[in-house]
């Protein structure tokens, strides 16, 4: 088996795009630039609100983007390419089982070693650039974005987020059905753990992780 490759490097490489020059009507919240997180803290390697994705990846997104605003939603972005000083930041807060700050939020029915693996990953898709996370809004009465009801949060570590979990209603099941057709519909794949998360298919890149930071 090949080596998986940590790739450093301080250019944003050729093939990977800001989002915002292809879809700027999506509404990009980088959820690890601040601390409002599973972490409780800004992320290393974030510096600035921007989603970078692998030009396969990208370009993809615009199809996504079109389909639902045709359905009168937008595109709301989590996560997009992840440093992986990052993930190392993330497998740092996993290690520190005292640190449980942010449990009542992000994993209420779990403890806190049993993230990494299944809702964390300690060598993520994110790094690899054809990884994302997201979710679709609709406009409130003030004519803002709001993201829609999915039955649970974004990074709420729980099986409530798994792909096709009970105990949520008809409405949210259909908004989550709806955000995996429009994104299957463009080439990604929703992963079974997680109804947020979804990786362009084929991956341009299978064993290189890339570290550049994003700003
Ligand atoms: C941390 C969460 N947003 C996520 O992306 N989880 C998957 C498993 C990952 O870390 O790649
Ligand atoms: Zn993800």
């Amino acid at each position: 088996l090949p080596t998986p490759v940590t790739q450093p490097q301080s250019e944003v490489p050729a093939d990977f795009l800001d989002i915002a020059t292809l879809v700027p009507q999506a509404q990009v919240r980088m959820a690890y630039l601040g601390s409002n997180n599973f972490v409780g803290t800004k992320v290393d390697g974030y510096e600035a609100n921007k989603c970078y994705l692998q030009q396969s990846a990208a370009q993809a997104l615009v199809q996504v983007q079109q389909a639902a605003e045709a359905k009168g939603y937008t595109l709301w972005i989590f996560d997009c390419y992840r440093p992986q000083r990052a993930v190392n930041h993330f497998m740092r807060w996993a290690g520190d089982l005292n640190d449980t700050a942010t449990k009542a939020r992000y994993y209420p029915n779990l403890d806190k070693d049993k993230l990494v693996g299944e809702y964390i990953a300690e060598k993520s898709g994110h790094s690899r650039g054809s990884t994302i996370d997201l979710t679709l809004a609709a406009k409130d009465n003030s004519g803002n974005w709001r993201p829609i009801d999915m039955g649970s949060a974004f990074d709420m570590f729980d099986p409530i987020s798994n792909v096709g979990a009970a105990g949520i209603s008809a409405a949210q099941q259909a908004n989550r059905q709806l955000l995996e057709d429009l994104m299957q519909a463009a080439g990604f794949k929703v992963y079974s753990m997680e109804w947020w998360h979804f990786t362009h298919q084929p991956p341009v890149y299978t064993d290189r992780y890339f570290d550049f930071i994003v700003q």
